[in-house]
């Protein structure tokens, strides 16, 4: 048997990041769809929003206190405080109208500041009076008073297109009145298990396990933004697998396929043998684990990854190769992970000819970074408990305990 030579991994990245971005560009931006705002955290905002009106709306106070002229207690000092007669309380939500010249009223923090007054004294500094206040301190003009606007100008852009919307955005939003966001639409994934192995029952038979990959994938997509729109598991058998992808494909609803198995080099390869003689390429990456990759468009327009079916190959080939295409093919304004240096806990042997993504623990307060289990891709409970990806570039010299990694946060929004 010959062998090829392995893809290097930023090339497939390359490769799949061309791929699902097919079609999409600056004139044909990914699509978006309109959505209440109570469901808008975490989206992607579509187009950018402009203030339709100042924030605030209105000048109002940020002390509870009084609403006074400056000019009024320009002298007002502890050992000569000045006193002014207290006019109609000002709570907030209040209707507000003027302040008489020479007098006070007490206004609370957020309630419109009446016409007249340019200042507001704080309780603190006075006694508090109802029927007449001794202040005593002076304020200056625009003490404690915050003017309308003073936040965002009406008309100013307060979201730019492309940003996520999290609590505070959500929040200005909100404020603005606004009840409907336009948002990229979630990229809608297809999920796809194969192999005659995986038992649909919930107790296996013998030589059967359970779907991890389905599961563990469709988490994947959503956690990326996307939405899992159907997960599917289908035998290992060329015709009825070819029948499913065209009958899902049928529904027009799918904007990539992800499968997982069936990619490598045994007898019952129902994904490469389905999928390789209508164009999808199948390649080796010099990445472990991860290594039997394919990738394709499905009817000449939706792209398909396929991943090998190894659980812990399948989540970290999501991770490198899938995970940030697909954010960026739908405009999410952070489609990497973070990517920190980490000082080991102990020793670790770079692989010859491959990289490796070892499953780790980082501590990010002390940004030190344990590997987390062994490096083979079966080992699906010690994925379960790391929160990292130590990077480690092929051919590398060994590395101690002590020594700086390149780790992947898999904590990172
Ligand atoms: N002779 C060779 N054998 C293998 C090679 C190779 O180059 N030459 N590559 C190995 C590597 S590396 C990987 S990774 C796997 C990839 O295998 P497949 O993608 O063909 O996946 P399967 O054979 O279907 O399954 C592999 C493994 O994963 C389990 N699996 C599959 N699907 C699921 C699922 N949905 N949930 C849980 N577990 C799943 C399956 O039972 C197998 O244990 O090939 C190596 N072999
Ligand atoms: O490359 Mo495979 O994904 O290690 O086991």
């Amino acid at each position: 048997m010959t062998t090829a030579p392995l893809r290097p991994v930023p090339e497939h990245q390359r490769h799949v990041a061309a791929l699902l971005a097919a079609g999409h560009g600056p004139d044909r931006p990914w699509p978006t769809e309109t959505v209440p705002l109570e469901q808008a955290r975490g989206r992607v905002l579509g187009e950018a929003v402009a203030a339709p009106e100042p924030l605030p709306a209105f000048d109002n106070s940020g002390m509870d206190g009084y609403a006074v002229r400056a000019a009024d207690v320009a002298g007002a000092t502890p050992d000569s405080p000045v006193r002014l007669s207290v006019g109609e309380d000002i709570p907030a939500g209040a209707p507000v109208g003027e302040l008489a010249p020479g007098t006070a009223r007490r206004i609370m923090t957020g309630a419109a500041v009446p016409a007249g007054a340019d200042a507001v004294v704080e309780v603190e500094v006075t006694d508090g009076g109802t029927d007449t206040v001794e202040i005593r301190e002076a304020r200056a003009v625009g003490s404690f008073v915050r003017t309308a606007g003073s936040d965002v100008a009406q008309g100013q852009e307060v979201l730019a297109a492309g940003c996520t919307l999290g609590p505070a955005q959500v929040g200005v939003l909100a404020a603005f009145g606004v009840r409907e966001v336009v948002v990229r639409r979630r990229p809608r994934v297809l999920v796809v298990s194969t192999g005659s192995e995986l038992a649909e029952d919930p107790a296996p038979g013998s030589g059967q396990i359970r779907d991890a990959n389905g599961a563990l994938l469709a988490a994947a997509v959503e956690e990326a933004g996307g939405v899992a729109v159907r997960k599917l598991w289908v035998e290992d058998d060329v015709a009825t697998f070819l029948a499913l992808l065209d009958g899902e494909l049928a529904a027009g609803d799918v904007d990539l396929v992800i499968t997982s198995g069936g990619v490598s080099a045994g007898a019952y390869e129902v994904v490469k043998d389905g999928l390789g003689p209508r164009g999808v390429e199948f390649v080796k990456v010099a990445m472990q684990p991860g290594m039997p990759q394919g990738s394709g468009l499905l009817h000449r327009t939706t792209p398909v990854v396929c991943l090998p079916g190894n659980p812990v190959s399948a989540l970290t080939s999501w991770e490198v190769f899938v995970r940030p295409a697909l954010r960026l093919a739908f405009g999410h304004p952070r489609p990497q992970r973070t990517v920190v240096r980490a000082t080991l806990t102990e020793p670790l042997e770079p692989l010859r000819g491959k990289r490796q993504l070892r499953r780790a623990r980082l501590d990010r307060a002390t940004g030190t970074v344990a590997p987390w289990g062994p490096p083979g891709s079966g080992f699906l409970g010690w994925f379960a408990g790391a929160d990292a990806l130590i990077d480690l570039p092929a051919d590398g010299a060994p590395l101690a305990a002590g020594d700086p990694v390149d780790v992947w946060d898999l904590a990172t929004p």
